[in-house]
Parts: structure tokens; C-alpha cells; sequence
């Protein structure tokens, strides 16, 4: 199992470009079922839950080519339809495989999926709406899923799940008809999915909306996509220099939506965005971390939410970054039960933080922190554990790297070359 080893006190700062966004490449990759036509991917990162993703696909039939950070998948070859157990348990997009290969294949065998232990992960809302499109589910120690007539329906999920949605939507452009989905999930990632489907032949409108439209379609067809920029490794990397007082230069930043949806919680702690005239982001180094009161000095609060709330994904992240800034903040962990408690690492750090139950801690600061022992219970808690490291007096030690590994492509190699001081070992 590997570590790393950070060597705190050091500023990050230079040019960054993030790469691909993992949960937008993730049901791509399922996608590339939908057809036997090849599916060209571009800017996949390289990550553990992407080389996941495409063993899985690839123990179905389908071959794969793999170049840097180019993908094609062609499943022409698509044979079987039970999905091996240990690849399901290993990535929670394994249950995205359902949708395309019912709809497409007939029937899906897969097993619980794996993902982020961070609170109950609901699929729910997921046999909800494959059954009303025609996918029979018989979901004991397996998942069976059989394709008994798809047709098009009119859907309103119980809750904007991001995963749900991706594997209603996957399915229902083959059903025949129209297909409304409402209180549909419309995070980036979904986006980009919708707009890669559109590509494919996909008739999906109101893209970006809570409320889509889905005719169906007799077949897909090959398409290329580049995948859009991870803006939750961005706002990782702007915290990881914001709280060493570095500047970063970011190349190739998401969409200003995004940025801006990022930036209304980041504002709160002095945390800016600024758009550059060649289309880069500046994110200058504070001159000090603070947290901005709300009106008549109360103390703000920073929840996340479904999309354009603050993403889950970066509550950790923000929450060590608060730990820096002066004064006083609510966090409000409004979407997973065990995401805080993480937290007790940082108090092991220094931090002043007060858990107040499980969905919100207030953080006082700014306390320094020293360096410790760590180890990643979740890829988010992980890098917020690298971003407290980078900003601790001494050495920290963070074992199970594997787990940001699933999300952040070489984090300690892309670190160090803006300047951390941080190693692997093995
Ligand atoms: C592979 C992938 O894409 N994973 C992401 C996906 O997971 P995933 O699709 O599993 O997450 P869901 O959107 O299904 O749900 C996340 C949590 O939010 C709760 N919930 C959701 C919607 C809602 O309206 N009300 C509500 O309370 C759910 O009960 C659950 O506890 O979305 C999460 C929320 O953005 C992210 O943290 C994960 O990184
Ligand atoms: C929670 C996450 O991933 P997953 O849903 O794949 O566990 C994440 O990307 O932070």
C-alpha cells in the first residue's frame, strides 16, 4: 500500500491545467456499450477508478485502445452480460453498466458497487426509473436486470442523484417514445455525458436543466469527445495554493457556470477566481485567508447541495482550508452522513474545529497545524489531508494514497512540480 510523505511549509504556485473530470468519464465509459461503433475519448485522466471502468467494459468483449490520454472503446464484440463481482465492488459507476447493457444487451447481472464510503449510497432512485422504463430488477446478493420491452415514461426521481440520472438517461435513448425526467441531477458531469450521448445520435434536451427531454433513438452510433475539466481537482489545487500562499495559473479552467458556482462558497474564505484575457484563471495568493462575515457580522455558512449548490466533492477540501482562514464558519454537510468525520485527523493536526453532529463541524481559525500520521479514508478526505499536509509545520505521513489515486491522476508528481515537497513510497 502506498504512502506519502509531505514535507509541510512549502508554497504551490505556477501553472495547472486540471485534467479530465473522473465522474464525467466514468459513465462515458459505460456509454460506449450503447454501440458497436467505436467511442473516442480524449483528456481521460489517468486514474485508478478510469482503468477500473474500462477493465470492466473489457471483460464484457468490448476492446479497448489506450494512448496517454486518449481511449477508444469498441464493443462490438459485447458477448457476455454478467459483470465479474470484484470489478463491481471496486468502483460505484459499475452500477452505471446496468442501463446501457439492459437496454442495449437485454439484461445485466452486476453485483453492489463499490465507491466512497462516506454514508448510505442509495440505488433506489436507479430501479426506480430502469423499471418504469421497461427493465425488470430483481436485486438481492445480485442485480438482475432484464430488458422485458423498453419504453419511454414519464419519470420524477425522489432525489437528483447524479448516478441514477446518468443510468435512467443511458437507457431511455433507446426506448421508444419521449422520455421526461424530472428533478434530474444536472451536475457538469451529467452535462457532459448528456452532450457525449447527443453526439452519439441521442435526442436529449434541456441539457443542464432539472427537467430533461429524452426521444428515443433506434440505435447510437461512434462518436469523440473530449472530456470536460475536472473543476473539482481545479478547486483542490487553487485551495492547495491559496493555503500556502502561492499563485496559481490555471490553464484550461472549467466553464465560467462552474467557476462561478465554485467561487460563491470560496468567496466566503477570500478564495478568488480570476478570469485572465487569454481565457487562463488566476488564482492569486491571498493576502490573508478570511472568512467574510455575512450581514451584521453573523458567521457565514458553506453547504453543499445538489447542482449549482457548492459541490459535496469539495467540502473537504474547503473545510482545511477554513481551518487557515481568520474568523469563524458553518459547514453544512447537507448530501452523505460520514463525509465530516474525517475531521478528527485534522483536530489530531491542530485544527480548531467543533464537530457538531454528523452533517456539520464550525471551524475557528487560523491554527497552525503540525505535521502527523494520516491515513485516506475516501479520495476527497484524502487530498484535503495532502492540502493540510502541504500547510503543516513538519512531516506528514498520509498511507492508503491509493485511495485519491482513484481520482487524482499522479497527485504527488503534478504537487511537486509546483513546487511541494512530497514523495511516494511503497
Ligand atoms: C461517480 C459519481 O458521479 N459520484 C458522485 C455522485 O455519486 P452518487 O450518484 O452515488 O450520489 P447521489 O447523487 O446518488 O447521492 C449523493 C447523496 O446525496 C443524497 N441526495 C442526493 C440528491 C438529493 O436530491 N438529495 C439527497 O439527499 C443521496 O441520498 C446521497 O446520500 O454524486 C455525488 C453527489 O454529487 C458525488 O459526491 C459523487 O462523487
Ligand atoms: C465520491 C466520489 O466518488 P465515487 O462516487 O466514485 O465513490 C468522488 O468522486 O468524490
Amino acid at each position: 500500500m502506498s504512502r506519502l510523505v509531505i514535507e509541510g511549509g512549502h508554497r504551490i504556485g505556477g501553472s495547472f491545467a486540471p485534467l479530465g473530470n473522473k465522474n464525467a468519464v466514468l459513465p462515458m465509459i459505460a456509454a460506449s456499450l450503447l454501440t458497436d461503433e467505436p467511442l473516442h475519448l480524449r483528456n481521460v485522466p489517468d486514474i485508478r477508478d478510469v482503468a477500473v471502468m474500462l477493465e470492466l467494459v473489457e471483460s464484457l468483449g468490448a476492446e479497448v485502445h489506450r494512448n496517454k490520454r486518449e481511449v477508444e472503446i469498441r464493443a462490438a464484440g459485447v458477448r457476455h452480460t454478467e459483470v465479474p463481482e470484484a470489478l463491481c465492488r471496486r468502483v460505484r459507476t459499475s452500477i452505471l453498466l446496468a442501463g446501457p447493457l439492459a437496454a442495449r444487451h437485454g439484461e445485466a447481472t452486476l453485483f453492489p458497487p463499490g465507491g466512497d464510503v462516506i454514508g448510505r449510497r442509495r440505488l433506489d432512485t436507479h430501479f426506480y426509473g430502469l423499471r418504469k422504463l421497461g427493465i425488470e430488477v430483481d436485486a438481492g446478493e445480485r442485480y438482475r436486470f432484464r430488458n422485458t420491452g423498453l419504453r419511454a415514461a414519464d419519470l420524477l426521481l425522489d432525489e437528483a442523484s447524479v448516478t441514477a440520472t446518468e443510468n435512467i438517461v443511458m437507457a431511455s435513448v433507446l426506448a421508444p417514445g419521449t422520455t421526461t425526467l424530472y428533478n434530474a441531477a444536472c451536475e457538469p458531469h451529467v452535462q457532459d455525458l448528456c452532450r457525449m450521448l447527443n453526439k452519439m445520435g441521442a435526442r436529449i434536451s434541456n441539457i443542464g436543466a432539472n427537467r430533461l427531454t429524452i426521444e428515443g433513438v433506434e440505435a447510437l452510433h461512434g462518436a469523440e469527445h473530449a472530456i470536460c475539466p475536472d473543476h473539482i481537482e481545479l478547486g483542490s489545487f487553487a485551495a492547495a495554493a491559496a493555503i500556502t500562499g502561492g499563485t496559481l495559473d490555471v490553464t484550461a479552467p472549467s466553464d465560467p457556470v462552474t467557476l462561478r458556482v465554485i467561487q460563491k462558497s470560496f468567496d466566503k474564505l477570500n478564495l478568488r477566481f480570476v478570469p485572465q484575457q487569454d481565457g487562463t484563471v488566476r488564482v492569486p495568493a491571498p493576502e490573508t485567508l478570511r472568512v467574510e462575515h455575512d450581514y451584521g457580522n453573523a458567521i457565514p455558512k458553506i453547504e453543499d447541495g445538489i447542482w449549482p449548490a457548492f459541490p459535496s466533492d469539495l467540502m473537504s477540501v474547503a473545510i482545511v482550508l477554513a481551518t487557515q482562514a481568520g474568523g469563524t464558519i458553518l459547514f453544512f454537510e447537507k448530501l452523505f452522513e460520514s463525509r465530516m468525520y474525517f475531521i478528527d485527523h485534522l483536530l489530531g493536526m491542530g485544527a480548531h474545529i467543533v464537530q457538531c453532529d454528523p452533517h456539520r463541524v464550525v471551524v475557528t481559525g487560523p491554527a497552525p497545524l503540525h505535521g502527523t500520521r494520516l491515513t485516506s479514508p475516501d479520495i476527497r478526505a484524502g487530498m484535503a489531508m495532502i492540502i493540510a499536509a502541504l500547510c503543516a509545520q513538519g512531516t506528514s505521513v498520509i498511507e492508503n494514497a491509493a485511495m485519491v489515486d482513484r481520482g487524482y491522476e499522479d497527485v504527488d508528481g503534478r504537487l511537486r512540480s509546483l513546487g511541494a515537497v512530497i514523495e511516494r513510497e511503497d
